[in-house]
């Protein structure tokens, strides 16, 4: 069973933010600046001079609670698509016939390779055409059945494919974002949890915010920042129980997912990709893991996610859906739609039934099916030149994209090496936040720490050493 949060809550500061107080927008502040202010405004918030964390904590039961007021983000994608090259499945007749038609023995057929194939490749397009769009504050959630391209389109709004191979606009608030800007101020989840067993979820986090967070920030608002993000994440009584493995009892599945999520959002992120964050958990703690990003989301981040088949009560969270069917999207929208997108397809959603589940059954029997799932890509086109409502921009105060960067970052988000006071642009966002060495101590005392409370571990480790150090 699940545990829910009795946290605390931490107060929000209800002064006007700062860069609308003093900002001046023709030269906008270094991000070390920033968080001095940040700092500055807080003690004058909490009036004892003790510096108050403003991310929220986390209670579930709490659906009342106004998220404050972000700087808005959009990402916009428009037109992705994105080829590989694939080998070609090789038969002698096929082989026969293209050497007699490069000798003019016979006339060429569909079968002849076009630009850009050769006799042993072939292009396959894993991404056809896709936009969309995704806001701070919200979830955007993929779906699709496996092989659709949930993890290629994630894969590249993330900007984790080969340059040059996808081909499009990705964009943030109306820029183009910078390879090295989208490292900072984003994150990418991974499915897999490598998580250190004998370590506690605070000392866990705690570890993820020496190595991330940089040196200039006291180890006070570290230990802040993470107490924040305990209760954020809904951990607050698991904090102190190790991590766990096949040997030694730890930490819940969904437990430990949110603290995967949480070592990879140390850093406060601006955008955050997940693939299948949700598979292979219960439906409860899966609801709790999107909560948990709905959570992050409305402390003005933008959510984008993979999900295979989500529960009803998880699509009651997601803000967007795109469904994607071999490449191609066959809907894109907000959930409540779904009903009203099928019944004017000629496929009326039962009433009682699974939104999802109708949807995803019905795009996999039009797959199997002759003509394949083109009416329904057709079809989504029309209804979202029908549709679409045109773009309701929210009003962005009217700062470009670093100053509206700035100016989350002055709202309390973090960016890793954000301290920095080099005025050049470049300045703002350093790929890394500590030095190798830094990094290095905190990844051995991390691991020295694990090892320590596995005696069996610890000794076979000094055998490998003495051994080692013998020869
Ligand atoms: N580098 C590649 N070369 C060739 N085919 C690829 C490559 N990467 C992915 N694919 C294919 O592209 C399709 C989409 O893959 P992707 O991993 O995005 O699907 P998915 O919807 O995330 O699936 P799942 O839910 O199973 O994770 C699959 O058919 C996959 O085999």
């Amino acid at each position: 069973m699940p545990r829910v949060v009795a946290g605390n809550f931490s107060p929000t500061i209800d002064t006007p933010p700062f860069y609308t107080q003093s900002m001046d927008l023709d030269c906008p502040p270094t991000l070390g600046r920033l968080l001095k202010r940040v700092g500055d405004v807080r003690k004058e918030a909490t009036g004892d001079g003790s510096e108050t964390p403003v991310h929220q904590v986390l209670e579930l039961g709490d659906t009342n609670m106004e998220p404050p007021r972000s700087i808005p983000f959009i990402l916009s994608f428009n037109n992705l698509t994105y080829s590989v090259k694939v080998s070609r499945k090789m038969n002698l007749p096929s082989v026969l016939n293209r050497g007699r038609r490069r000798h003019h023995l016979g006339p060429a057929t569909a079968a002849e390779p076009v630009v850009g194939e050769s006799m042993f490749t072939t292009t396959k397009t894993l991404l056809n055409d896709i936009s969309g769009e995704a806001r701070d504050g919200e979830i955007l959630a993929v779906l699709g059945a496996s092989g659709s391209g949930k993890s290629t389109l994630i894969d590249a709004l993330a900007n984790r494919i080969a340059k040059g191979s996808l081909k499009g606009t990705i964009t943030l608030n109306g820029e183009v974002l910078e390879s090295r800007m989208l490292k900072v101020i984003s994150a990418y989840v991974m499915q897999d949890d490598l998580l250190f067993p004998m370590l506690t979820v605070e000392e866990t986090l705690m570890f993820a915010a020496e190595f991330r967070l940089p040196t200039s920030l006291s180890k006070s608002k570290k230990k802040m920042r993470v107490q924040a993000l305990i209760d954020q994440l809904g951990l607050r009584n698991a904090a102190k129980t190790v991590i766990g493995d096949e040997g030694h009892r730890g930490v819940s599945g969904g437990e430990r997912r949110r603290v995967s999520i949480g070592i990879d959002i140390i850093h406060d992120p601006i955008i955050l990709f997940m693939d299948e964050p949700t598979s292979g958990l219960d439906s409860t703690s899966a609801f709790m893991v999107v909560k948990v990003l709905q959570r992050i989301a409305q402390t003005g981040s933008i959510v984008i996610m993979s999900v295979h088949q989500p529960s009803y009560r998880i699509l009651g969270l997601l803000d967007r859906l795109i469904f994607l069917s071999r490449g191609q999207t066959v809907y894109s929208g907000p959930p409540m739609h779904l009903p009203s997108f099928f019944a004017e397809f000629g496929h009326p959603i039962p009433e009682n039934e699974n939104r999802t589940e109708f949807a995803l059954d019905l795009i996999r029997e039009l797959e199997g099916s002759p003509g394949g799932t083109k009416s329904l890509v057709e079809f989504n086109k029309s209804w979202q030149n029908m549709k679409h409502t045109p773009n309701t921009e929210p009003d962005r105060h009217g700062l470009s994209l670093k100053e509206a960067i700035s100016a989350s970052i002055s709202k309390g988000k973090l960016v890793s090496g954000a301290t920095n006071n080099d005025a050049s642009p470049n300045s703002m966002v350093p790929t890394f936040a500590n030095p190798l060495w830094i990094e290095m101590a905190v990844l051995s005392k991390r691991s020295v720490t694990n090892s320590r409370r596995m005696p069996e571990l610890f000794g076979i480790r000094l055998v490998q050493f003495w051994l080692l150090g013998s020869f």
